[in-house]
């Protein structure tokens, strides 16, 4: 199963991208025998200011067709590091070719978008800056493979 990270705004080099690159890398690694990954990063940018609804058309462009939507979102559902690993091979055991994690921007994702979405994930209330969001959703998506894997670098 594949997994694309589409994401509004472009990330430069620096401490973000290097743990996002590093976290990713190891996601195929460890995915590899477990049928997850490759995952890439889609990064889209809407340089006319159009907002939110622009930013989804190019969000919805970018999507890999047919494939399976999560919005992350501060109002979606909370769960566990093994819960999600259990959705994500839930969600292979099943089929899905392609998984798709969108985060927004600024503004966060437009409602028609999110409404589009089979899951809505949620770090928690609190609102992080969108490069935070990656790197943490780079983190879990590791996290979860190497749970999948049974591989100790997840401890409760
Ligand atoms: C700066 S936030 C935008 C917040 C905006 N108020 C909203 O309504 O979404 C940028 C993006 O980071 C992600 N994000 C921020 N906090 C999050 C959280 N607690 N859980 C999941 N995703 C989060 C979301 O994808 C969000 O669109």
């Amino acid at each position: 199963m594949r997994v694309s990270l589409c994401v509004v705004g472009r990330l430069r080099a620096g401490p973000e991208r290097t743990l996002i690159d590093d976290y990713l890398t190891r996601f195929d690694k460890t995915g590899r025998a477990l049928g997850l990954g490759p995952a890439k990063i889609i990064e889209v940018e809407d340089k006319k200011g159009g907002g939110m609804s622009a930013e989804a058309d190019l969000l919805r462009r970018a999507i890999p067709k047919g494939a399976t939507l999560c919005c992350m979102d501060e109002r979606g559902e909370v769960m566990t590091s093994p819960e999600f690993a259990q959705r994500l091979g839930q969600f292979r055991d099943q089929g899905t070719q392609d998984m798709a994690f969108v985060i927004g921007g600024a503004d966060g994702i437009d409602p028609s978008l999110r409404a589009e979405a089979r899951m809505s994930l949620s770090f928690g209330k609190m609102v992080w800056p969108h490069m935070l969001a990656r790197v943490m959703l780079s983190e879990q998506l590791y996290r979860a493979a190497s749970i999948l894997a049974g591989s100790p670098y997840h401890r409760e």
